[in-house]
């Protein structure tokens, strides 16, 4: 009996120790698998080993069903990339928009037109010819000339049908809008650096979205291009700039601080352009009244403030073609400080007074580079002076 107890006792305790250690085994291998950090180059867990939301899987037991399809969780939509715009290629623009042009000119093209067309031309009727393109603001000059050619071309070749005075009225006024002078843009790299473009004018004329819409023509020219905001007097004008700007990919220097010292932007316009290798910079100004004589001086100030790293290529005037011949003094004032290579003639979209181009031409000794079209962002178009006659005469 003392023998069979003390083997029952053995039994018992060898039994515990057996099933003591199966325990501890099991116990310690699942902590080392959860603790055991990854050894470095480790392979981490496989997409397989991911649950959807990213947690580590649970382990399924074979022999169990799973029949629940494993929710599918969708992707976070990837940020929507910046879109950059592709502007208009700036060729065939002023075509695109001649009906504008002829709209708002009808007086001038086919009143002329009609006028001449019209049978015997007495001095009245000949007045009458005048009248419309003072009216246009052909200039008086300008109208005296073409009303003495015209004159003379009709008691030569004698009255014509009307296709017949349309080519007379069209190499006339061809004539006065100058086919040979040099509408050419300074964009291109000048001995290693960029071109330096300034743009001028009084406020309200459409400089900073002449600038805006002049940076995509350039772009749709493969530029690359960079703008300088130094209209520091009217708040919105950098943003309204840097707007334009990021629409094509293009940057903006800018103050943060209005009635930052405009010199100093367009300075720092300059010295970034170099830097990033462009092909032109474009410098807006803030509109300014000619007859404040300060207002002028810093303007005059902005240009030398450039010039001390970079020659001034290009002074672009940018003038409201509805303001008609008052924008003519503006012009001379402007020219006077600045020195004008180019006029950019802005809302012709909205005037019969196209003579303008003649007259502010004329006046100022100096090209219309580009024409202001409209308020769409292509509505900017490098000056062409048969297209533009031809669209007078529509
Ligand atoms: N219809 C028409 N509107 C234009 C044209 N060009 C500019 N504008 C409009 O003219 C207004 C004035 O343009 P801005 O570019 O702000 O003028 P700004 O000369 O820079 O003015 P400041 O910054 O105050 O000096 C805006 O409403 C433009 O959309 C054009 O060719 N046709």
């Amino acid at each position: 009996m003392t023998y069979v107890g003390i083997a029952v006792a053995i039994l018992v305790v060898v039994g515990g120790v057996i099933l003591g250690l199966l325990r501890g085994r099991g116990r310690s291998s699942v902590e080392d698998e959860r603790e055991a950090p990854p050894l470095p180059g480790s392979p981490g867990p496989s997409d397989a080993d991911l649950a959807p939301d990213g947690a580590i899987g649970t382990i399924e037991h074979p022999g169990e069903v799973v029949e629940e399809e494993p929710e599918v969780v969708a992707a976070p939509a990837p940020a929507p990339a910046p879109t950059v715009e592709t502007p208009e290629a700036p060729a065939g623009r002023l075509r695109r928009l001649r009906a504008r042009l002829a709209r708002s000119n009808s007086a001038l093209g086919k009143g002329l037109l009609a006028l001449l067309a019209g049978g015997s031309l007495d001095d009245a009727a000949w007045e009458e010819v005048e009248d419309t393109l003072l009216a246009a603001d052909l200039g008086v000059a300008a109208t005296t000339e073409l009303v003495a050619a015209l004159r003379t071309r009709v008691a030569v070749e004698g009255a014509t049908d009307e296709a017949g005075v349309r080519r007379m009225l069209r190499e006339e006024l061809l004539r006065l809008v100058d086919p040979a002078m040099d509408r050419s843009l300074a964009d291109e790299r000048v001995d290693g650096r960029p071109a330096c473009i300034l743009v001028v004018g009084v406020n309200g004329t459409g400089k900073t979205t002449t600038v805006g819409k002049l940076a995509r023509v350039l772009v749709a020219q493969d530029k690359d291009v960079v703008l300088g905001a130094a209209d520091t007097f009217r708040a919105a004008a950098a943003d309204q700039l840097e707007t334009w700007g990021g629409r094509v990919g293009v940057p903006t220097i800018r103050s943060e601080r209005d009635g930052a010292d405009p010199a100093a932007v367009a300075f720092d316009a300059v010295k970034a352009a170099a830097e990033l290798e462009a092909d032109v910079v474009i410098i807006d100004t803030a509109g300014r009244l000619q007859n404040k004589v300060g207002l002028m001086d810093e303007l005059g100030k902005v240009k030398r403030v450039i010039e001390k790293q970079s020659p001034v290529d290009e002074v672009l005037l940018v003038l409201d073609a509805t303001t008609g011949q008052n924008g003519m003094r503006q012009a001379e004032v402007f020219g006077e400080v600045v020195g004008i290579t180019g006029i950019v003639l802005t809302k012709l979209d909205g005037t019969a007074k196209g003579g303008i181009v003649v007259a502010v031409q004329r006046g100022l000794g100096v090209p219309v580079k580009l024409v202001g079209l409209g308020e769409g962002p292509d509505d900017l178009a490098p000056f062409d002076p048969e297209a533009f006659v031809d669209a007078i005469l529509d």
